[in-house]
């Protein structure tokens, strides 16, 4: 029965309507008035599908439109009749809910089982299954064919095999007549195949119509066995042989176009034949306007779902398949990769053409012309809710929502090369781009993507890889002249790169995405070789190293997706510092996660003989039994390699914990490579002055970062208070200060009868003394320190040019090791102590008392390290200070430094506090690695 409809009000819209079909009855009024405030006018005419129980919908008066509206007890459906287009829809009146099921999804009898109760459990009215041959059946049948073809005996056995799945597969699961009439369809189906490939035998030949009708039996037998499958669940269903409804016109690129009013027509009489309420019909196949059996050639079977869809004007096209839905970027590249809960019809057609698992963009075409909404699930795993790809709503649009997200997903092309053609006589003349892509297209090779900047100095395209040498030899053979007269200075190929691709809908109005965009790809260290957006803005693309790709694709895909800072950790040296560091990031690690959005990841620790290596992240509160039982031989490159490349992340550091000025020499290759460093080891900077140089101007140039606060006064923030008097326009006058831990400890501690050996000894083991203590005891860790202060302010200044007073004794100097140097200095002792008792006598006054000597000092000995900015000099002395003096107030293994600027010129800047020790220089390493994370994006 049908019913006519006066639908009023300016406001009605094919979108509202058909958006309708998925609201229960109160909500379709309320829809239209969405509408109606949109003013938005149509003179589109719908007429009511007739099927009862129906509801008719009168949403007031106006200017007249018909409509045809369905109403299920549980969903409304109308559908527009734009006059000038549509016919009568067809089937009458179903509601109809189209499934397509992959040949993965069908490849054995449970999963065919599993399939026929997805069917079962669908509530709509009418439902439509679209199925492909059981998986690896059409690769049989191709196979078959091409026995055949090159009169291989072996087809006849291999047709056999093809006739002994099935049959199998049915005996599993049906029985009875079912059983019967499959297994005496499939027997005579084979006979008939045998017949066929026998005369392609004969002829050693085969035509596209042959091929095509052999290779798709696989889907007439599964969808015959699950159309019985299906009524044995007391549905009532029958299989649908596509090639009798599905008509299609060949196109010269291996395509096809459906023909919508002949199929429509075939449909309609299909069902006048064979009313029932479920189908189960064969995908991929089709025929041309003169029957003749044909395909509809790559990922078919989703197409005949989308043209089946949009012929039935379907309420939904569901496809299942093996995976949760549409990621937001390659899950095999990008560990944090999301499935996307929706996808616009143009976000979807966009990634599906970066090869991202989505629906080839002709499958998108049929459905999105009726605005119905095509959902990805997962048919193992039927608790995901999938992707589905559809208009967004208005409601979406009007919260925002995809505005909030304005970069849906993230794909890649690999294997491409850039041809760029560069010249001065190309600007201003019309052709020019016209030319290039003639011999482009001349050579059959598909151009990926084309940019040219407005100078018109040059085109640049990108081609895949394979056909590059032939477009440039095609190039340069039609613009010989041009070459040879110098008006093209060069058609030149940049092979292996890669496309990187950022997708989504609300880039177009959302300004600062491209800006994020370049700037995580910067942050990443990556190249960005050529530029691509057109007008529609649903994508940015851009062209990059290969070796990059994977690199560049997890950069800026957990810049906009992730919101989590991750990175990759390398920690050379767990020795007493980085043990301690890495004991500290373990602590921090939840807190930085969950209330920082940082992600620390610790992929390698590597000591001088052991490494540790993890493809996801070491688990920190057992490395040092993983060290143990999983350790290998330290390789350095191994190990850079490994932490930078081997994983899922963008951003990687190297935190080096050694006093190894070899490791030292790797920084500027780790810088250049993009691997940001972190560390308190001073030897970069104190070394040689023109690899300081080097270094220094490599950081500023690039965005890679190499942090350094712990190397003078550990945890103390030095360096980043003299960066900032500098940077903000201050004048250093003269630093100077106490920067050795130790000797800090030591002139606090060597007091009374203590012996020196033991002080040092103390200090060693409260961790304030470098590797090697005499480091410390012969002035050379202070005069590091004053280099490093000295180069920061500017002076040019090599660690030969400061003197230094050392402490340690003459005869030690060259002992062999620090463990030889230590066991030797008690021998000294009684030496030492009287070079202390002869300076107290110069600077002390002391008073004799009952039970001891008790000293009143006047003035205490300091070792004092100096920057003289003025003079362009750096000192290290044994300086006297007044008790009273802020040097003479120290306790422990405190550093104090002065800084004397122009505007802290009457009273200098002082730090002070503890200079040495694990715990303070961890925990300024770990604040530098803080620091970094905020110089990616982490949040402040
Ligand atoms: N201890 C402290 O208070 C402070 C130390 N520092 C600096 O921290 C760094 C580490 O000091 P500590 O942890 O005390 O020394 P440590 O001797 O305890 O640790 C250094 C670790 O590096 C390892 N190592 C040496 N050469 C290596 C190589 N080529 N490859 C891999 N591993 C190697 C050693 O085996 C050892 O495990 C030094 O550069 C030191 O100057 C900086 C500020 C304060
Ligand atoms: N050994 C050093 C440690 C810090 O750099 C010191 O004693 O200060
Ligand atoms: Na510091």
């Amino acid at each position: 029965m049908a019913f006519s409809a006066s639908i009023s009000g300016a406001a009605a819209s094919s979108r509202l309507l058909s958006r309708a079909a998925a609201l229960p009855h109160e909500s379709l009024s309320s829809c239209y008035k969405q509408e109606k405030k949109k003013k938005i006018s149509s003179s589109s005419r719908l007429s009511l599908l007739p099927r009862s129980p129906a509801t008719v919908f009168r949403i007031g008066c106006g200017r007249k439109e018909s409509y045809r509206i369905h109403a299920s007890s549980s969903a409304a459906k109308a559908v527009l009749l734009d006059e000038s287009k549509e016919k009568v829809l067809l089937p009458k009146g179903e509601l109809w809910s189209v499934h397509k099921f992959g040949g993965t999804c069908v490849g054995t009898s449970q999963r065919i089982k599993n399939v026929a109760d997805i069917i079962a459990n669908d509530s709509s009215e009418g439902k439509f299954v679209v199925v492909s041959a059981m998986s690896k059946v059409t690769d049989m049948m191709y196979d078959l064919i091409n026995k055949a073809q090159s009169r291989d005996d072996s087809y006849v056995a291999a047709a056999d095999a093809v006739f002994e799945k099935h049959k199998l597969t049915a005996m599993d699961l049906l029985d009875g007549d079912d059983l019967a009439t499959f297994l005496s369809r499939l027997h005579h189906d084979i006979n008939n195949l045998k017949a066929m490939l026998r005369a392609i035998y004969i002829a050693g030949h085969v035509t596209e119509s042959f091929s095509d009708f052999v290779a798709g039996h696989g889907e007439l037998w599964s969808a015959q066995m699950l159309s019985y499958v299906v009524k044995k669940n007391g549905i009532d269903c029958q299989w649908m042989d596509t090639r009798d409804v599905l008509i299609v016109n060949p196109t010269s690129a291996n395509q096809v176009d459906p023909d919508f009013v002949e199929s429509e027509k075939r449909l309609e009489e299909w069902f006048a034949q064979n009313p029932c309420k479920a189908v189960v019909a064969t995908g991929f196949i089709a025929s041309t306007p003169e029957n003749i059996p044909t395909t509809l050639k790559r990922d078919g079977s989703d197409f005949s779902a989308a043209i089946m869809g949009a012929m039935l004007r379907a309420r939904q096209v569901t496809i299942w398949t093996d995976v949760d839905g549409v990621y937001s970027a390659d899950p095999r590249k990008v560990s944090e990769a999301v499935i996307l809960k929706t996808l616009s019809y143009q976000e979807a057609w966009e990634m599906s053409y970066f090869g991202a698992n989505v629906l080839h963009p002709r499958t998108i075409i049929p459905v999105m012309r009726y605005d119905i909404p095509i959902v990805i699930r997962n048919v193992f795993n039927l608790s995901a809710p999938g992707t589905m790809i559809c208009r967004p709503s208005v409601d979406e649009e009007r919260a925002g929502q995809i505005a909030d997200a304005p970069v849906r997903g993230f794909a890649t092309i690999d294997n491409v090369a850039l041809v760029n053609v560069e010249g001065t006589g190309m600007a201003g003349i019309p052709g020019t781009a016209s030319d290039i892509f003639a011999a482009v297209k001349d050579v059959g090779a598909n151009v990926i993507m084309i940019s040219q900047a407005s100078s018109e100095h040059s085109v640049c395209f990108a081609v895949p890889e394979k056909e590059v040498k032939a477009v440039a030899d095609a190039l340069r053979s039609r613009f010989r002249q041009a070459l040879d007269a110098g008006r093209l200075s060069q058609v030149a190929v940049i092979p292996n790169c890669s496309i990187l691709a950022a997708v989504g809908q609300k880039m177009a109005s959302t300004p600062g995405v491209s800006a994020t965009l370049f700037n995580a790809l910067a942050k990443a260290n990556i190249n960005v070789r050529a530029i691509a957006q057109g007008c529609s803005e649903y994508n940015v693309t851009v062209v990059i190293k290969r070796e990059d790709c994977v690199r560049a694709l997890r950069a800026v895909h957990s810049r906009f997706y992730l919101s989590k800072t991750t990175i990759s950790m390398g920690i050379v040296g767990p020795g007493l510092i980085g043990a301690t560091l890495l004991d500290q990031l373990k602590d921090q690690a939840a807190v930085l996660k969950e209330d920082f959005n940082i992600d620390l990841r610790v992929m390698g620790i590597t000591g001088s003989r052991t490494m540790l290596l993890s493809n996801s992240e070491i688990d920190l509160s057992r490395w040092r039994e993983l060290m143990e039982e999983q350790g290998e031989v330290a390789d350095l490159d191994k190990f850079a390699n490994h932490v930078q490349g081997n994983h899922f992340i963008p951003n990687t550091v190297f935190v080096d914990c050694t006093a190894d000025s070899g490791i030292a020499s790797h920084y500027y290759d780790w810088l250049r490579r993009g691997i940001h460093v972190v560390t308190p080891n001073k030897k970069a900077n104190s070394g040689p002055l023109d690899e300081y140089l080097k270094l220094r101007a490599l950081q500023r140039q690039s965005y890679t970062h190499y942090f350094y606060e712990a190397t003078v006064g550990a945890g103390l923030p030095i360096i980043s208070t003299l960066r900032g008097l500098l940077e903000t326009g201050d004048k250093i006058l003269q630093i100077e200060g106490i920067f050795s831990g130790t000797l800090s400890y030591i002139f606090n501690n060597f007091v009374g009868t203590r012996a020196f050996s033991d002080v040092v000894s103390e200090a060693k083991e409260k961790g304030y003394t470098e590797p090697d203590p005499r480091d410390d005891l012969s002035g050379t860790d202070v005069a590091r320190k004053v280099i490093i202060l000295a180069r920061e302010s500017g002076l040019k200044l090599e660690l030969s040019d400061i003197p230094v007073q050392s402490l340690v004794p003459e005869p030690l100097r060259a002992s062999a090791s620090a463990e030889e140097f230590m066991n030797q200095l008690p021998q000294f002792d009684q030496d030492i102590a009287k070079e202390r008792q002869a300076a107290e006598a110069e600077g002390y006054v002391s008073l004799s008392s009952s039970r001891s000597l008790l000293h009143i000092a006047i003035e205490v000995l300091r070792y004092v390290g100096v920057v003289d900015v003025t003079q362009a000099e750096g000192r290290v002395e044994l300086r006297r200070y007044r008790k009273d003096h802020a040097f003479a107030q120290l306790a422990g293994s405190d550093n104090i430094i002065a800084f004397t600027t122009s505007r802290y010129k009457e009273q200098p800047l002082i730090v002070r506090g503890p200079g040495a020790g694990a715990q303070v220089t961890a925990g300024g390493v770990f604040s530098d690695i803080l620091r970094l994370a905020s110089y990616l994006g982490a949040p402040s």
